[in-house]
């Protein structure tokens, strides 16, 4: 009999070439691995934790160094880590806006967006994207002036992705952020598919709020991630907590509110810490990982039938493709349905399509070895011919 405690394998095999767009920069250094091994217990960050009691100010191990490291890294003023993006949404949510308030994301928004927006009781209006699937400043203009117009108030926070889940592609920040503030609003960069993967400056962009997912790209285990601000929000941000026991007098010093007092203990901190060096290491590479994302991209752009619906050349390694008129074409009389291509893909040691998905799907090629992106380039030309499907050589 099984019990709760019976732990399987994983699902995916850690040694196959995994594409899944988002966990390629989430996987963990060996320095993050022996990290999460020595502080695994509970509490193990705080055996040095002395006067002011509160996690960024913990000098040994230096995490308090970390979140001035952490700050300075991104162009910003301060930081602090959280448990995932999504808390530091809701952080930047829960100083700045009161219920009521229209809160402004895009057609391109992930999900954890509007839930932060919902968390505080804001009215989320998105401003959509155009024919290139991309969010314009002209179009956040319109959706800043079109809500004034309707809502009767200017909106309190401006949410925007740097590069999108969707289709990986840049969005114009600074043209977006100028716009923002020229009608008072703040705003906040969604940094979950670029701050640990490619360099990030939130002074460069012009913005209030930096969000990093140590998760998804700073090769840190879950939950994690970062909310970093500039000194003009700071403040408010990180308010620290003004409430006291009715029958004790207790107040509870320098405790911050959105932080609930203390955000990641043991090993989720400890791990981003240890990715740290090389996380600044691999962002000056990133034209590196464009190169080896080419491979794989111009391999499967000579796959008859299929299409790159992500801006080209691609300038993020997160891709979205049609196989409609290409792999799916084959699903159609092929015996497993669907599930030939990903089938055909794990024989081949590559795994993180979604089961079944030949139609429009996602990819990430970040990380991979030159010889990996060699190898994934030529499994789908493989799987092409074996189908018979025709390849422009
Ligand atoms: C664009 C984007 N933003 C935010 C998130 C949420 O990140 P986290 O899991 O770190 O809260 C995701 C997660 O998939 C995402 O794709």
């Amino acid at each position: 009999m099984r019990c709760a405690g019976d732990i399987d394998a994983r699902q995916v095999d850690e040694t196959a070439i995994n594409i899944d767009p988002i966990q390629v920069g989430g996987r963990l250094t060996a320095d993050a691995m022996k990290a999460v091994i020595a502080y695994g217990d509970g509490y193990s960050v705080c055996d040095n934790c002395r006067k002011p009691f509160r996690l960024d100010y913990i000098k040994k191990p230096p995490i308090a160094d970390f979140h001035a490291d952490l700050a300075s890294w991104l162009g910003m003023d301060a930081c602090r880590v959280v448990p995932g993006a999504r808390r530091g949404f809701q952080a930047v949510c829960q100083g700045l806006v009161q219920k009521g308030d229209p809160v402004i994301l895009t057609a391109l928004s992930h999900y954890t967006e509007f839930i932060a927006a919902e968390s505080v009781g804001a009215v989320p209006r998105e401003i959509p994207k155009d024919g290139k699937n991309h969010i314009t400043a002209d179009a956040a203009a319109e959706t800043i002036e079109r809500v004034i117009k309707t809502e009767g108030k200017t909106p309190a926070l401006l949410f925007v992705e740097g590069v999108d889940y969707q289709f990986g592609n840049h969005h114009d920040i600074r043209g977006i952020a100028k716009v923002a503030h020229s009608y008072d609003i703040p705003v906040l960069y969604n940094g979950a598919y670029t701050v640990g993967i490619l360099p990030v400056s939130g002074k460069e962009l012009g913005v209030d709020f930096v969000i990093g997912s140590g998760h998804k790209s700073m090769a840190a285990p879950a939950p994690s991630g970062l909310v970093a601000t500039n000194a003009e929000y700071a403040e408010r941000i990180f308010a620290t907590t003004a409430v006291k026991g009715d029958q004790t007098g207790r107040t509870f010093g320098i405790k911050e509110v959105a932080m609930m007092g203390c955000t990641l203990m043991g090993v989720t901190v400890m791990g981003m810490m240890a990715s740290f060096p090389h996380v600044k290491e691999r962002v000056l590479a990133w034209d590196e990982e464009l190169r080896k994302g080419k491979i794989v991209i111009d391999s499967l752009l000579s796959i008859e039938g299929t299409k790159i619906l992500s801006d080209m050349p691609r300038e993020h390694t997160l891709t979205r493709i049609d196989t409609r008129e290409s792999f799916d074409r084959v699903a159609e009389t092929h015996k497993k349905r669907g599930f030939y291509f990903t089938s055909a893909l794990g024989k081949r040691g590559i795994a993180g399509v979604i089961p079944g998905a030949t139609k429009i799907w996602k990819f990430n090629t970040y990380g991979m070895t030159e010889s990996q992106a060699d190898y994934t380039a030529n499994a789908f030309l493989d799987i092409a011919r074996e189908n018979g499907l025709a390849v422009n050589d």
